[in-house]
């Protein structure tokens, strides 16, 4: 498209705006439609399977073209975006009858997955983060904002835990500069890549300081040139932002900045293999959050959601929502019942914010006000936080009130269609609609004079949207229509007719409706503009209400499952009775309850058992039971006594990386290596079967190490599970490390699990059992057995070996001082000799001594022979 042919005015016009969209879909509107051209035609009939047709040509070649229907444009939007496309919205922005040429056009919005306002493309309990990664001298920083909450934050990162962030936040769309090389992981088909200049720190500065209309940033703590990445990042958020809205959002809450050890670190791997809020698979459920969602209202859902992915670390913060929620255990339910009405006021205020409210999210707002003013709550004496956001709900009720009294009890739908506006807030509106209503009594007053006139008794009057009004006559009387009748319309049975007196009629009310429902929109305008006004104390209000929701959640599901507020301690220890899996447990006829121990003296558990014992959901459980802590949730327990964690590192279950072309093997190594790097005293690790992916010596060989170092430098708090029973020796050699198994029955040839964690190491593995579970082939049943037999067998003959070899040392006087040295100070014997020696023993000399004798002066000849 560089060098641009003779082309038509309207292809001219489209390429105009083309050339500063070519990475996104142009949506270009010609009448009903959307149509896309060239390039951005075939793309779109491949993504959205519609048909891909041409439109005129261009150099003798048709120009391919695709189009959809304007009224449907939305759920092609929704899918678009689902797939990670942005899309720029051209609108016909002239007046079509005063234009010479194509009518002008211009680029409205852009809708990318990360800046959606539209509620129709948004999923409901997302909360869709648009996230900008800034690079300036080797030191990072991220920015990110939820166009629906108002969230907007920034945060100094290390370029080794972006992954960490990426993972708590989960941003729809994530933005950095050309050129800027990061390892984006699976957040890689999100990244949108923007101009370096984009990421200037000073432009972001004056665009930060206008948009929050300040003097410096010093009020959100941004001075210094320490801070110049995050302003970088934020600036050119705020600029991505302003570039894809018909209008500058103003709900965007002032800029806070986080400090790393707000939340504990979790890596995007370890929040997947916790199934925080997505299974293994990439299901919505059965999760974490779908197990604890009982949330009334979406905002509480998208709450809930951020509150399991960031887990507290100050004490302070965590017991606050502890003692909300057990104050709220005998009360939820009436607190669940009161918000039932509420709608999703968060997003009403987001559209508010970017002016794209419609009228039902006006009297959704006014009525969820109302309910939240007029919400009693106890008042408790034992949760500060349950009081301070209970306090925050009556301020909305002015804004109620005001709502009351400006929009109809039930507005329509559309704007444009009126009826919207109450009666009695304006006095011009309700003399215009005066007029209106006024007129059915007219026209009945008409139909009864015409007929009574007329004598005609099919005589009706009536009202289309596209003829206006008219008197009706049937075929059969028309002919008898008085001479001022006017034909306005033949249809099969009928004849409709205009008289000077109804055209009077029609031109005043046409008015009369035309003028209303232009003053209906300015009304709405205005009202907008007050409340956008209002934004902050709404989005504080939406906020508390959201809270309350998450925490009467919480509540609900401690006190059906009997859940435990956990205490607290600021040493390293995890001390849980009984504890159970918050998901597997609701999931199965029995879930059997364990306990866990973790602390200064016991560190690293070693964990053995059959396959499908239930190490792994033993392992998760401990680590979710140990999150909920920090979140302030109640647990899973009997009881629990948790200590602050730093860091959760789970290095669980064997997937490739094929986006990121690594193999298994190099996952599981990369992934223990970051935690070998990472983890300290504080934190949590979760090592199951690592070394499984590569041959059993190196397998083992990795094992023993990684569980040392965690041992020995990391002095983590470590779940161990193996399945190699070498390493159950460990607790030999390190007092701190100590064997636990997962219990199993064996009856005949079958396994029965009982999942049940006791002290020692697993005896068995049951392997072969666990095949048969699984509908192995009998066949190959049996040859499994078979060598498995043959194996344990030669195990058994080198282990006696072993052991008579060692009972010989074990004999001190007859030990040799070093096994490379000969026993007897001679020369040694050749080697042909030390084997004559051997053979020539007679069976009473056949001695473990003589034996080991000769095997050492054998040993010390090898390098010779
Ligand atoms: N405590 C428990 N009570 C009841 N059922 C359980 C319990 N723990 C696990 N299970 C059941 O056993 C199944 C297997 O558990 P899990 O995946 O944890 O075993 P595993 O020992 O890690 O197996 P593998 O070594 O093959 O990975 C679970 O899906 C669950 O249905």
């Amino acid at each position: 498209m560089s060098a641009k042919p003779t082309v038509s005015p309207m292809m001219s016009q489209y390429f105009d705006i083309k050339q500063h969209h070519q990475d996104k879909l142009v949506f270009y509107r010609m009448g009903d439609f959307y149509e896309l051209f060239f390039d951005d035609a075939v793309k779109a009939s491949q993504l959205l399977d519609i048909t891909l047709t041409s439109r005129g040509q261009l150099d003798g070649e048709p120009i391919k073209m695709a189009g959809v229907p304007y009224h449907a444009a939305e759920q092609y939007l929704a899918k678009l975006v689902k797939l990670g496309e942005s899309v720029a919205m051209v609108e016909q922005v002239g007046d079509v009858g005063a234009s010479k040429g194509p009518v002008e056009r211009k680029v409205v919005r852009i809708v990318t997955p990360g800046t959606l306002t539209d509620s129709a493309l948004l999923d409901d309990k997302d909360s869709n983060r648009v996230l900008a990664i800034a690079k300036l001298k080797k030191q990072w920083a991220v920015a990110w904002a939820s166009l629906q909450s108002g969230e907007f934050r920034c945060q100094l990162v290390h370029n080794s835990d972006l992954n960490h962030v990426l993972g708590r936040l989960n941003p729809a769309e994530v933005l950095l500069a050309d050129g800027n090389s990061v390892d984006l992981g699976s957040y890689a088909s999100k990244a949108t890549r923007l101009n370096a200049w984009q990421f200037d720190a000073d432009s972001g500065r004056q665009l930060l300081l206008r948009y929050f209309e300040v003097q410096d940033l010093h009020g959100f703590g941004l001075e210094g040139d320490g801070y110049l990445p995050a302003i970088a990042a934020a600036g050119a958020l705020l600029n991505y932002i302003n570039m894809t809205q018909p209008q500058m959002p103003k709900h965007l809450e002032a800029l806070q900045c986080e400090q790393a050890q707000e939340y504990i670190q979790i890596d995007a791997a370890s929040r997947r293999n916790l199934e925080i809020s997505q299974t293994l698979s990439g299901k919505a459920a059965p999760t974490l959050l779908s197990s604890l969602d009982c949330c009334t209202t979406h905002m509480g859902s998208r709450l809930l959601h951020t509150w399991l992915h960031q887990p507290l670390t100050r004490k302070a913060h965590i017991l606050l929502r502890q003692q909300a929620i057990s104050a709220l255990l005998p009360h939820y339910a009436d607190l669940q019942a009161a918000f039932k009405p509420l709608g999703d006021i968060e997003r009403m205020a987001a559209r508010i914010a970017v002016g794209s409210a419609r009228p039902r999210d006006l009297s959704g707002l006014r009525d969820g006000l109302r309910v939240l003013a007029d919400l009693t709550v106890p008042a408790h004496a034992d949760s500060s936080l349950l009081n301070t956001l209970v306090q925050v709900l009556p301020e909305g009720l002015p804004v109620a009130e005001r709502l009351q009294a400006a929009v109809l009890p039930e507005p329509a739908v559309w704007l444009r269609d009126g009826g919207v506006i109450n009666h009695g807030f304006n006095a011009e509106l309700d003399e215009l609609r005066h007029i209106q209503t006024h007129g059915d009594e007219f026209l009945l007053d008409l139909e009864a004079r015409e007929r009574e006139r007329t004598g005609l008794s099919t005589l009706k009057v009536e009202f289309n949207r596209v003829h206006g009004f008219y008197i009706e006559l049937s075929k059969a009387q028309a002919e008898q229509a008085p001479a001022d009748y006017q034909r306005r319309q033949t249809l099969k049975n009928v004849e409709r007719y205009i008289t000077p007196e109804l055209k009077v009629f029609e031109d005043k009310v046409m008015s009369a409706q035309d003028q209303a429902l232009a003053l209906e929109k300015r009304l709405f305008d205005e009202l907008l503009c007050e409340l956008q006004a209002a934004l902050p104390l709404l989005q504080r209000i939406a906020k508390a209400a959201a809270s309350l929701d998450v925490l009467a959640a919480l509540a609900k599901t401690a006190a059906t499952e009997l859940w435990v507020a956990p205490e607290l301690v600021d040493f390293p220890c995890v001390e849980i009775r009984q504890g159970k899996h918050p998901v597997v447990a609701a999931q199965v006829a029995q879930f059997i309850a364990n306990d866990a121990r973790l602390d200064g003296k016991h560190k690293l558990m070693l964990l053995t058992g059959p396959n499908m014992g239930g190490k792994s959901t033993f392992m998760r459980q401990t680590a979710l039971i140990v999150l909920l802590a920090h979140v302030g949730s109640l647990v899973p327990a009997q009881s629990a006594r948790i200590g602050m964690v730093d860091q959760i590192f789970t290095r669980i279950g064997a997937s490739d990386d094929l986006a990121g072309n690594r193999s298994t093997f190099m996952v599981e190594m990369s992934e223990s290596a970051y935690i070998l790097n990472h983890a300290s005293e504080r934190s949590l690790v979760l090592m199951d079967e690592v070394g499984r992916g590569t041959s059993t010596f190196d397998g083992l060989a990795l094992a023993q190490a990684i569980a040392e170092y965690l041992l020995q430098k990391n002095k983590s708090l470590t779940l161990f599970a193996t399945h190699y029973f070498e390493l159950t020796k460990l607790p030999e050699r390190f007092q701190d490390a100590f064997n636990m198994h997962l219990n199993a029955l064996e009856q005949g040839q079958d396994i029965v699990f009982l999942h049940q964690v006791e002290a020692g190491p697993a005896n068995k593995s049951y392997g072969v059992a666990v095949a048969k579970l699984a509908g192995f082939p009998t066949k190959a049943l049996h040859s499994a057995q078979q060598y498995l037999q043959q194996l344990e067998q030669k195990q058994r003959e080198q282990q006696a070996q072993l052991g008579l070899f060692q009972d010989w040392e074990a004999e001190d006087s007859l030990a040799p001082q070093s096994h490379n040295t000969p026993v007897s100070s001679d020369e040694p014997e050749p080697y042909a000799a030390c084997i004559e020696t051997l053979q020539n023993l007679q069976p009473d000399e056949l001695t473990p001594r003589a034996a080991l004798d000769a095997l050492y002066k054998l040993q010390a000849l090898l390098p010779e022979v």
